[in-house]
């Protein structure tokens, strides 16, 4: 396909996904089925930029004076992909080219950012949740959200029970890996530009062999501060797909036990041949409809992983489209679910244990707030320093122990952010049982 017919598309896809609430992925698809002829290279082209468009919808907006799918593809065009009038032009006169630019959007394509816009706009969050942008960042709101509203980088966690990350450094050099600035088993892939085509990871052997797991090094060093020693008894109790599971599992190098709980049994399924392709062996996993499993656990537990569902907002970079579909209610409702959640969690812990409370989001709302009430009403559990006990993991190097501690709020916990640490979003906050 030609450039002109690939921003046609694009036009389509985003109409999708903003009218018909679709997510990127699903209307893309959609896409790909009506469009026989295109190939992989002209979606990986069109998704690229739907997502660019989504994730400086509010800027580019503004900018183009106009929030229709063709203002905002257009406008991610010149704002986000650096293209030229001269550049749009052309494509815009190809066979199967949406029609031609404009005098207005031809001027507004070539204006300036405007620098006294308002957060919501400059930083690409909804405007509803500016007074929480602001309680977690101050006058730094816009600044945070600029950094989140770009491509994400590719973090891979080597799988120590198969391989060292020395041995792994080659075989990932084909995809342009390098060895992590804060873990010292990862590696970093820079963002790819979807106007490049470039090989999968998935086609790599090293990948197929389950050296390596794709999981950003925020939720790596969120896992590292369950500090999880070989030998001891573990619950992930917000399993899901076993992210933090197959962590922990590296961590305890198949010695002691890990459970793995999660209240929908179909995600603790799809950890089963993720279990497999680790080699992790002392992985037990606890599905809900055994409920005894469960209960014989109670006060038994050297460390209770509470991986919390979330409003996810430190993954914008990844799901644009989920930024704009976040509501305040579902706020509300994670609000009630983490605090269950972690009262729940919390019987499984014995005396001297350890609860770790992680989310993928900033807002303090989901995180000290979730912590402060837990701890109101759970006098035998006090908060420990969670960047201590990350870095006593060994996993960090000394740029991300020192990130971490820098990051360290006076309680104890520590919230990484994509202009922070060049992660997602995370926070992770460490509890002790009194013995
Ligand atoms: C953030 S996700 C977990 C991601 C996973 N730990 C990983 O690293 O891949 C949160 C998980 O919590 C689970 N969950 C939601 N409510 C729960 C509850 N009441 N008890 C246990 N798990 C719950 C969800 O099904 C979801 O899989």
């Amino acid at each position: 396909m030609r450039n002109g017919g690939r921003i046609a598309a694009a036009i389509d896809v985003l109409k999708d996904v903003l009218t018909r609430h679709q997510p990127v992925k699903s209307a893309a698809r959609d896409w790909g089925k009506r469009a026989r002829y295109a190939g992989s290279k002209d979606r990986a082209w069109v998704s690229g930029l739907v997502l660019d468009a989504l994730r400086k919808k509010n800027s580019i907006a503004h900018a183009m004076g106009d929030d229709s799918p063709r203002g905002l593809i257009l406008g991610a065009l010149a704002h986000a992909w650096g293209w030229n009038i001269r550049q749009i032009d052309d494509a815009m006169d190809e066979d199967h080219a949406p029609s031609k630019l404009t005098l207005e959007e031809r001027e507004r394509l070539v204006m300036a950012p405007d620098p006294v816009a308002p957060p919501h706009v400059q930083g690409d969050f909804p405007e509803w949740m500016a007074p929480m942008m602001a309680r977690v960042f101050g006058e730094e709101a816009a600044v945070e959200a600029q950094a989140m509203a770009v491509r994400a980088d590719v973090d891979l966690r080597v799988n120590t029970l198969k391989v060292d990350a020395e041995k792994a450094a080659q075989p990932l050099r084909s995809a342009k890996a390098e060895a992590s600035p804060l873990l010292v088993n990862a590696f970093h892939i820079p963002a790819r530009d979807p106007s490049e085509r470039e090989a999968s990871l998935e086609s790599i052997p090293a990948y197929s062999k389950g050296w390596v797991e794709v999981q950003d090094a925020g939720s790596q060093i969120a896992a590292a501060a369950a500090n999880a020693q070989p030998g001891e008894q573990v619950l992930d109790y917000c399993a899901g797909g076993g992210g933090k599971t197959l962590a922990m599992a590296s961590q305890m190098q198949g010695k002691g036990q890990i459970f793995a709980y999660d209240i929908d049994g179909r995600r603790l399924s799809a950890l089963i041949p993720r279990l497999k392709r680790s080699g992790a062996h002392n992985v037990q996993l606890v599905h809900p409809s055994e409920p005894t499993q469960l209960s014989d656990l109670t006060g038994q537990m050297d460390c209770v992983f509470v991986d919390a569902p979330c409003t996810g907002t430190g993954t914008w970079r990844r799901r644009p489209d989920a930024k704009w579909r976040l509501k305040e209610r579902q706020l509300e409702k994670r609000m009630g679910e983490q605090d269950e959640i972690l009262a729940a969690a919390s019987q499984y812990v014995k005396p001297g244990g350890r609860l770790v409370y992680a989310t993928c989001s900033f807002l303090i709302e989901e995180d000290e707030d979730r912590v402060a009430n837990f701890l109101s009403s759970h006098a035998d559990f006090s908060e420990e320093d969670a960047a201590e006990a990350a870095i006593a993991s060994g996993l960090l190097t000394e740029d991300g122990a020192a990130m971490i501690r820098k990051f360290r709020a006076p309680t104890g916990s520590v919230r990484l952010t994509p202009r922070r640490a060049g992660t997602d979003g995370f926070f992770f906050a460490v509890l002790r049982k009194a013995g």
